[in-house]
Order: structure tokens, then sequence, then C-alpha cells
């Protein structure tokens, strides 16, 4: 048995990243930059308005009410620009370029105009005002976005604003899962004595799908050891990542801890210290990786999300893999027995966090309204209301 912070540093350490791979930015939404991306051109390329107004020579305002004689007019988009020279205004828009000479722009509704003159109401006018500065968000050569980054919506922002169009980013895992489990019915079946309805399959692959993770199979095999090797062969030959849900425990009918070694699979860890998910198992084939998740519901979606996630983000390229930690008030005082560390479903509200009811490990329900994790290590028992304790953001 290891510790929590063993196992996930023996994932990280056992985890290396998959090959980079060019593609047009458009597809490249919820990958990792293989490297850097350098700014081919400034932005903005040119001084901007940032503002409707009127551009001006600021030393030209002497007092509230000085007025200008009106030059000309530069709206978005215009390459032919009046020059705004002592006594002068230029009409200007949001987005316009800011002609030469000018030195500030005055936002229109600190004017007045009438016939060919413009009356400024604003005194003194700073030097700079509402005009952004060529390259004033990123210099030409400049490094944009670094190794690592996720192309995140406001990076397609970003890229394509400087006419990057294609990325090199860290090819996706492909993912197959093992369901494992002779009690379990497929969606429609009917319900008989016994059975209960296969749900951690849908749960894990609506889990990866948010991870940005399309490529994933699942096989199902009976609770029988030749049946296990023979499809966790099939799965190991087609994908990068391995799960197993459930038939990891001790009893007579859990054969994937067999299965995997009677394939030649290197165990990393079997058995973390904490609750729940304590038969979590690591293992790796070649540069293959194998989590047989406890087939408890909760169980499995709380190693998912502490370990597997963190391991599919290394391989994809992210540099912080695991879930944002924050530290917040716990709501109510919880007890528990603190000879493992807890994971609890819990749910940040406002600027606290509260432990929901139903923290057993085949209660999904509570999980469901959950949008963080509690992470009570051990060595105590008692968590007063308002205590600061360690919480582990969703990704959502
Ligand atoms: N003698 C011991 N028994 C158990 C121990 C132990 O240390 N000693 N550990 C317990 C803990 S903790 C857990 S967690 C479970 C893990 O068991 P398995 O990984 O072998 O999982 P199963 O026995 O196959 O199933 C557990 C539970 O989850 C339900 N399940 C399984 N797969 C699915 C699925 N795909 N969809 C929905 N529900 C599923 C299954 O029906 C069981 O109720 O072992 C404890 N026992
Ligand atoms: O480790 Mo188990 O998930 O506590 O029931």
């Amino acid at each position: 048995m290891v510790t929590v912070n063993e196992a996930k540093q023996r994932i990280i350490a056992n985890t290396g990243t998959l090959p980079a791979v060019q593609m047009p930015l458009s597809e490249a939404i919820g990958s990792y930059l293989s490297e850097d991306v350098i700014s081919p051109i400034a932005l903005p390329p040119f001084r901007q308005s940032s503002m409707d107004g009127y551009a001006i020579l600021h030393s030209d305002v002497s007092e509230s009410g000085t007025m200008l004689r009106l030059a000309g007019e530069s709206k978005a988009g215009q390459a032919d620009l009046p020059v705004v020279s002592a006594g002068t205004a230029v009409r200007i828009f949001t987005g316009a370029p800011v002609p030469e000479g000018a030195t500030a722009v005055v936002m229109q509704e600190n004017t007045s105009l009438s016939d060919r003159s413009v009356q400024i109401h604003e005194f003194p006018v700073a030097e700079g005002k509402n005009v952004r500065r060529a390259g004033q968000q990123i210099a030409q050569g400049a490094v944009a976005l670094r190794a690592g980054a996720l192309v995140s919506p406001g990076a397609v922002g970003f890229l394509k604003g400087m006419n990057v169009n294609e990325v090199t980013v860290y090819s996706k895992p492909k993912v197959g899962l093992l369901v494992t489990g002779d009690e379990l019915l497929k969606a429609g079946e009917a319900l008989v004595p016994g059975k209960i309805y296969e749900s951690n399959s849908a749960m894990l692959q609506a889990a990866l799908a948010q991870a940005g993770i399309g490529d994933f199979s699942i096989s199902y095999a009976s609770d029988d050891l030749d049946a296990t090797i023979a499809a966790l062969e099939v799965l190991l030959e087609e994908h990068d990542v391995i799960l197993a849900s459930g038939g990891i425990s001790v009893g007579d009918y859990d054969f994937v801890g067999k299965a995997l070694e009677a394939l030649g699979a290197e165990t990393i860890f079997y058995k973390v210290r904490q609750k729940p998910g304590k038969p979590l198992l690591f293992a790796k084939k070649e540069e293959k990786l194998i989590f047989a998740l406890p087939g408890n519901p909760a169980s499995s979606l709380v190693c998912y999300y502490e370990y597997v996630l963190p391991a599919l983000k290394k391989i994809m390229g992210s540099r912080e893999p695991f879930l944002r930690s924050v530290r917040l008030p716990l709501r109510d005082a919880y007890r528990f027995d603190g000879e493992r560390d807890e994971f609890l479903k819990a749910r940040v509200e406002g600027s606290e966090v509260v432990s929901l009811d139903g923290q057993e490990s085949f209660v999904i329900g509570s999980f469901a309204v959950s949008n963080a994790i509690i992470y009570l290590p051990v060595g105590q028992n008692r968590v007063e209301a308002g205590e600061l304790v360690e919480v582990h953001l969703l990704p959502f």
C-alpha cells in the first residue's frame, strides 16, 4: 500500500508525452502546445483608438472648452489618413488608426461639435489617452504562448489575431476501457434480481470527453481469468492507456490483477492509503499505462480525477496535470476515522465548501452534484466548521 502522494509521484514519474503533430488551430482545441508560439506580427499592428471620439494633440488642450478645427476622419480599416497638426482634431472611431501627429483621443461624450470645430470639455488630457500602442498586447517576435499551454478558446482568439492558423501540439491518447462484472446489465436490459445497470463506462467516457479525449473504446469481460486476459490483451494492442473497472479487490472473482500479471505488465503500485479507491492499481506494459479502477462508482470517479486525468494530461503535454487545489473553509464539521486519507464529494458554494451527504463509495448521487473533491490527509479525525481544508476543483 502506498500513500496518496507516493501514488501521484509514481504516476507522474512513469508517464511520458505522446509525439507532437501539426494541425489546424481549429482542430487543436483542448490540446497542449509542444513548442512555443512566436508572434509573427505586433498586436495591435498599428496605433489604434480605443474610443469613438477625436484624435488630437493632447498639448493643444490648455483648458476645458478648447476649440479645435476638424481636419478629417479616421475610421476602422482606413489606410489613407489625415495628419493631426497643432490646433486640429480628426474624427476617429474605435479600432481605427490614430493619425500621425495625434497624441491622444478624447471620447465623443466629452466633446461638442459645431460647424467644422470640435470643443473639448476635458482638461487636462493625458498623453496617450485612449490610444492603444502598436505592439502593446504583444511585440513581433515575442513568445505568444509557451509549450505546455492549453489551446483554449482564449488561446484560439489570441493566435487567430496574429494569423497563426496551424499549431504543433502533443497527440491525444487512445483510451480503452475494460468493464468487468457478471452483475452488470447493459442499457435497456430488463432489471432482474442480483443485477445492476452498468454505469461506470458511460461515466468515464463522459469524463474523458470533457478532457478532450474522444478516441475511446469499451470492452466487456465476464468474471473469468481467461476472458479478462483476452480482453486486456486486445485493448493493450490498440490503446495508449487502459482503464479497467471493477475486479481489482481480493474477491474470488476479481481477476484484473492476475490477468495483468499474466500479460507481463509491471505493477507500479497496488492499493493506496485512501478512501474511497483503496484497491487502485497502476501498471505499465512497455509505454502503455494501465489503471485498474475499483468498481464502486464513486471510487472509480475519484481515482479518475485524482490519478487518471493527471496522467492523461501529462501524456497530452500539460505541465499542470493535477486538479487545481485551493484552501477553503469547510461549512459543517466533519468526523472521520482518520486511518486513510479521505476524498470527499463536495460542492464549493460561494467562498466555502460543503461536504455532501452520501460519502460511501457506492453512492454516486452526491458526485452528480459535486463540483469539487475535499482532500483530508490522515492524522486527524475531526475537522471543525470553518476550518480550512484542501479542495480540488473539478475541471468544469
Ligand atoms: N475483503 C475485502 N473486500 C473488499 C475490500 C477489501 O479491502 N477487502 N475493498 C473494498 C473496496 S474499498 C472497494 S472500492 C471494492 C472494490 O472492488 P472491485 O474493484 O473488485 O469492484 P467490484 O467488486 O467489481 O465492484 C464493486 C462494486 O461496484 C459495482 N460496480 C462494478 N462495476 C460497475 C460498473 N461498471 N457500473 C456500476 N457499478 C459497478 C459492483 O456491482 C459492486 O457493487 O472492494 C471492496 N471489497
Ligand atoms: O476504496 Mo473503497 O472505494 O472505499 O469502497
